[in-house]
């Protein structure tokens, strides 16, 4: 089948490529020109493990295509996804201004029936709202169907996810376009759930809304635990093992980052407060993610007296390792604090190298240490874990460690002198 991938981002992108290892013929289009440019010069745009293998295969195989020419593919193709961004304004509610863009080419552009499949995540009632503008810009009712077509990937994991997905939710009243949806993912195994256009939105945000508040639970708990001395793995491990919590997502560290969490909470929230309703569960969940971080700053006063002129190494810039994705990345929050605090910032990162004037980046791990009053782990890159600690200890001027992933084993550090803080790690 010919599609179309309107949104050549870090979900347009996988999306397409993936669809084209599943035997279908993709065109990604996006307004990103240069973008669009390095994609047919072989340059892949963002870092996602296994991927630019699978543009090169079919790039090879000619069933992948990149192109600005968003009428011209639109023509080309039946079946149309949405991929671009849905971004938060001040307000938490939703920036449309892309989807608008795109609904505004659909309605000079269609003259033939297309499935419009939005993969975008976007709030309750916004497919419906869509189908109402492209019906009054006098796009015939007959010409287009929409579907909900929700993305569950993770960034780092995204290749995987998209071809191991766990579900595929799929939101339509069109027993035909329920079918096609069906059949273009019919290599791959996964159960469909079929519900309404706004069933399939609100999946997606209470799925989002679930795995943040997980996280703040244990992220809470954490809090709790050390203050008593309690080792939080020891909680997860406890905790894990009842079937009705799994083990999934109770990682306490720095808090979640990324594109999407934080903005679809409060998106929710915002359109839960259009229909009067208070959603306290959310407000707090963002309430402990937005102060994670200052519990760490506040540990390393206690051990430095003063961030002033301190020189302070932060490894990890990405918002989670195997992505080199910074958007609301808790690295760069931290980094902000500290640079508050007074202190200097230096930084290291596998793939992130920003080109920033408040902190010094380095390209080598053990240059980034050199001096360092304490080191600070703020993604846990696994880079991380194979690294000589004698060496690390030799750089640096002071001794303290902040390990805001729990992934150092503290046992080592200890025996080379370091003065280890994990979370509820006593
Ligand atoms: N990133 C994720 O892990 C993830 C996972 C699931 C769902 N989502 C959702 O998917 C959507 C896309 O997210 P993303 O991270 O891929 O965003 P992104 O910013 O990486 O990509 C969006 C792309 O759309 C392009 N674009 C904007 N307006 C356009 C237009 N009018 N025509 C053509 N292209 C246009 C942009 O240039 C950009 O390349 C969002 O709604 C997001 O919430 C993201
Ligand atoms: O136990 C955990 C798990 C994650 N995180 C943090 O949470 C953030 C988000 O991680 P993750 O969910 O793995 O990455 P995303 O790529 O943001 O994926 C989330 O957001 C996507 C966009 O909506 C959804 O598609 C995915 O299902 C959803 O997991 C990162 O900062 C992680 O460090 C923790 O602190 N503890």
């Amino acid at each position: 089948m010919k599609i179309c991938m309107i949104g050549t981002g870090y979900v347009g992108l996988t999306t397409g490529t993936v669809l084209t290892e599943l035997g279908h013929e993709v065109f990604c289009v996006d307004k990103d020109k240069d973008k669009i440019s390095r994609l047919n010069k072989g340059e892949v745009p963002i870092h996602e493990p296994g991927l630019s293998e699978l543009i090169i295969k079919n790039k090879q195989r000619n069933n992948l295509h990149f192109t600005s020419d968003v009428h011209k593919a639109i023509k080309e193709c039946s079946i149309l996804f949405i991929t671009v961004g849905t971004p938060p304004n001040e307000d938490g509610s939703q920036n449309l201004i892309a989807l608008d863009e795109v609904v505004e080419t659909l309605a000079q552009t269609i003259t033939a029936h297309k499935t419009i499949i939005m993969k975008s995540t976007v709030l309750p009632g916004t497919n419906e709202s869509v189908q109402e503008t492209l019906i009054k810009r006098g796009i015939n009712h007959g010409l287009f169907d929409i579907v909900s077509n929700p993305e569950f990937l993770r960034e780092g994991y995204a290749v995987f996810d998209m071809m191991n997905p766990d579900r595929i939710v799929i939101g339509s009243h069109s027993e035909k376009s329920i079918k096609l949806v069906k059949s273009l993912y019919r290599k791959l195994d996964a159960p469909y759930v079929v519900t309404s256009l706004t069933g399939a939105e609100m999946i997606k945000y209470a799925s989002n809304a679930f795995l943040a508040t997980k996280i703040s639970f244990i992220n809470e708990i954490a809090r709790i635990c050390d203050a008593f001395d309690v080792e939080i793995t020891d909680v997860v491990s406890g905790l894990a093992t009842d079937k009705r919590i799994s083990p999934h997502f109770l990682k306490a560290g720095l808090g979640y980052g990324g594109s999407c969490f934080s903005k679809d909470l409060r998106a929710l929230e915002y359109t839960a407060r259009q229909k009067n309703i208070i959603t306290d569960i959310l407000i707090s969940v963002q309430k402990v993610n937005d102060t994670q971080t200052d519990l760490y700053i506040k540990k390393l006063i206690e051990k430095l007296y003063d961030l002033s002129d301190k020189k302070i190494t932060v490894w990890g810039l990405s918002f989670k390792p195997d992505t080199d994705d910074i958007r609301d990345s808790r690295s760069l929050h931290l980094i902000d604090k500290l640079i508050e605090k007074g202190a200097n910032v230096y930084a290291y990162d596998p793939i992130v190298h920003l080109p920033s004037s408040k902190i010094t980046c380095h390209q080598d791990i053990y240059e980034s240490i050199k001096g360092s009053d304490a080191l600070i782990l703020a993604t846990e890159w696994s880079e991380f874990q194979k690294v000589n600690w004698i060496k690390v200890k030799d750089s640096m001027e002071g001794s303290v460690i902040v390990d805001g992933r729990n992934v150092i084993d503290p046992v080592i550090v200890k025996k080379h002198g370091f003065h280890y803080i994990g979370v509820a790690r006593p």
